[in-house]
């Protein structure tokens, strides 16, 4: 069982925001919907949580064909980038909310409430307001509320978008706890590469309407089946007509490799563990189509070890294990 969308079509006027989508979510599964703005990820996740009517196509919810529900029949409990809480209510009436109105027991409620607070470690805060909450700590809020009414699907449309960097990070990791405590069926929407790729099990790149590819976070990034896929998921630049990744890059001091082609590098930059330095190929090597100067990153001790410096001549070439996209679909077929 899982989540099912099936020749998705999606206009809006002229303008096609998915176009056939097919793909299957699989149950227990973290999944990220992933790519660039405009995309098509919020409509997609908007369509399978009913806010939004497909043209075409079917939806299918663990087995229930769910195309024509409302949402309030789907059983998915969902979470937006901007949340809005009930602001005239504590935290614990927010999270009550769902189960209230729909009557249960009082006791249950409570109870419920309680174990809900205690996974997404508010219990302390349950009799503050929404506001006196930190965004973090609001949008915890906003997953316990949504989990309350025992959703078999959970959406998350970049639900900690509005954050700074470190309590994004820090909820990412929350979230992939949470998710195996719960086990529930789980699907968000990022544009972020890293979040994607650090918290997902299974990531779904999605661009201009359409599925670019499936996969593990590490299929994706070892394997990408495009230029699109590997450029989104990750730093690449051109060297010898093909694209790679700027650390799958091996830098000589002399010309020992007969593959490798001959530069000056022009810049280079310390960044934390890494150095990042451009390097402005002979014009004679320079293959149509390329840069003429390539980035490449090296670690700190490789940069020492060569004793690399501004100006200096220096040979490129692909090192051995590094992908490409050319390289995967040829070894492929
Ligand atoms: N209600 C609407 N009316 C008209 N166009 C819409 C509507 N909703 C979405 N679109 C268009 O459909 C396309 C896909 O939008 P969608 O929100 O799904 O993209 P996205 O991948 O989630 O992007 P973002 O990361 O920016 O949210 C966009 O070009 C958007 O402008």
């Amino acid at each position: 069982m899982s989540i099912n969308v099936s020749g998705v079509t999606k206009k809006f006027g002229d303008f096609v925001a998915l176009d056939n989508v097919s793909v299957d979510l699989p149950t227990g599964h973290l999944t990220a919907l992933l790519g660039p703005s405009g995309g098509g990820k919020s409509t997609l996740l908007r369509i399978i949580a009913g806010l939004e009517s497909a043209d075409s196509g079917t939806v299918t919810i663990e087995g229930t064909e769910a195309t024509h529900l409302p949402p309030q029949k789907r059983n998915v409990g969902f979470v937006f980038q901007h949340y809005a809480a009930f602001k005239h209510m504590s935290v614990a009436k927010n999270v009550a909310f769902g189960l209230e109105i729909r009557k249960r027991p009082k006791d249950e409620v409570t109870r419920r409430v309680a174990e809900l607070l205690e996974l997404v470690h508010l219990s302390q805060f349950a009799h503050r307001l929404p506001a006196q909450l930190s965004g973090g700590q609001r949008q915890r809020m906003a997953l316990a509320r949504a989990l309350a009414v025992e959703p078999t699907v959970l959406l998350l449309d970049e639900p900690f978008g509005a954050l700074d960097a470190k309590v994004r990070k820090e909820l990412r990791e929350w979230l992939r706890r949470l998710h195996d405590e719960v086990s529930v069926t789980t699907v968000f929407v990022t544009h972020d590469q890293e979040e994607a790729l650090e918290v997902a099990d299974e990531i779904v790149v999605i661009n201009e309407g359409r599925i670019e590819q499936v996969g593990s976070p590490d299929q994706l990034y070892d394997e990408p089946a495009s230029d699109f896929v590997m450029s989104f998921l990750g730093p690449v630049t051109r060297l010898q007509g093909t694209l790679v990744r700027p650390h799958d890059i091996e830098v000589y001091t002399t010309d020992e490799d007969p593959q490798a082609v001959p530069g000056t590098i022009a810049r280079q930059l310390r960044v934390g563990f890494e150095v990042r330095l451009s390097v402005a190929l002979d014009p004679a090597h320079v293959t149509e189509g390329d840069p003429a100067e390539i980035e490449v990153t090296v670690t700190r001790a490789t940069q020492r070890h060569l004793r690399l410096e501004e100006g200096q001549r220096v040979w490129i070439a692909h090192t051995n294990g590094a992908r490409t996209v050319a390289a995967v679909q040829s070894a492929a077929g």
